[in-house]
């Protein structure tokens, strides 16, 4: 297999005096898209922040294209991790064009043309000259992930970018994510467990820190000790190809 994009090798993380993340190593391939699954608080954003370097583990590291994260200049990394937070509001209520060309890293030069169609890869080219505030929230969540990669990032961490969307939306952003080029991995939380069935190569699984499962969605997703992670227990079935859960009792 190629080398990974990214590893993380015995992850911690304090805080709050508690271990929230405890000996987490991972790794994420070029081509790869892979769901980070798991219930609330399970320290999924916590773990997503260490990946993206926003914050420091108390105890192992994580290798951007084998190289440690902390010795790549941060222009550098940044043009390499496109990271995408649960939620965001910039300072100023600039419009979506000037969001976008902030994301392009373009200044002011990026010609319209372009912005026209970045925007329309998102379904928000009439949305160009309107104001963060006056989007909606669907609108948001679709112009921070344009923004995001709109300089094509090679690695992206995502904090449940579908938070927002519509069915919709959400499959038409899970088939964006998918088209991006091969050379290209992600990683995106996720709480619908049947779009990570549909659409990911891989999934992991955190618990009170700790990653307890990884491996193909059919499989994973099919085991019980699932039902147990999320105190409830799942109805399943294949359908077309795929494994679709749904909520029994809980
Ligand atoms: N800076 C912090 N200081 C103290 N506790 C924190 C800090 N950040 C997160 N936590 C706690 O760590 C646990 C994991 O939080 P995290 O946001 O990583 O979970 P999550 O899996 O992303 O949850 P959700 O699905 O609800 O978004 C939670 O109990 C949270 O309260």
């Amino acid at each position: 297999m190629s080398q990974p994009l990214l590893r993380a090798e015995g992850l911690c993380w304090d805080a709050g005096g508690r271990r929230l993340v405890e000996a987490v190593s991972l790794a994420l391939h070029p081509g790869e898209m892979v769901g980070l699954l798991g219930p609330n608080g399970a320290g999924k954003s916590s773990l997503i922040r260490l990946l993206a370097g926003l914050t420091t583990p108390t105890a192992g590291r994580v290798l951007l294209q084998g190289r440690p994260l902390a010795d790549w200049p941060m222009p550098l990394r940044a043009r390499r991790i496109g990271y995408l937070p649960q939620s965001f509001a910039p300072h100023w209520d600039v419009t979506l064009a000037e969001l976008l060309r902030l994301g392009a890293g373009r200044g002011d030069t990026a010609a319209p043309a372009d912005l026209r169609s970045l925007a329309a890869r998102y379904g928000l080219e009439e949305r160009l000259a309107q104001r963060w505030s006056s989007l909606s929230g669907g609108e948001r969540g679709r112009a921070l992930l344009a923004t995001v990669l709109a300089a094509e990032p090679p690695l992206l961490l995502a904090d449940e970018p579908g938070a927002a969307l519509d069915v919709a939306q959400q499959w038409r952003m899970m088939a964006l994510l998918r088209a991006r080029p091969k050379r290209c991995a992600a990683l995106v939380v996720l709480h619908d467990l049947n779009l990570a069935a549909r659409w990911c190569d891989l999934v992991l699984v955190l618990d009170a820190g700790r990653l307890v499962m990884a491996g193909h969605p059919s499989d994973v997703l099919r085991d019980p000790r699932l039902d147990a992670i999320y105190g409830m227990s799942f109805g399943r079935v294949m359908e077309a190809g795929y494994l679709r859960l749904w909520p029994q009792e809980v």
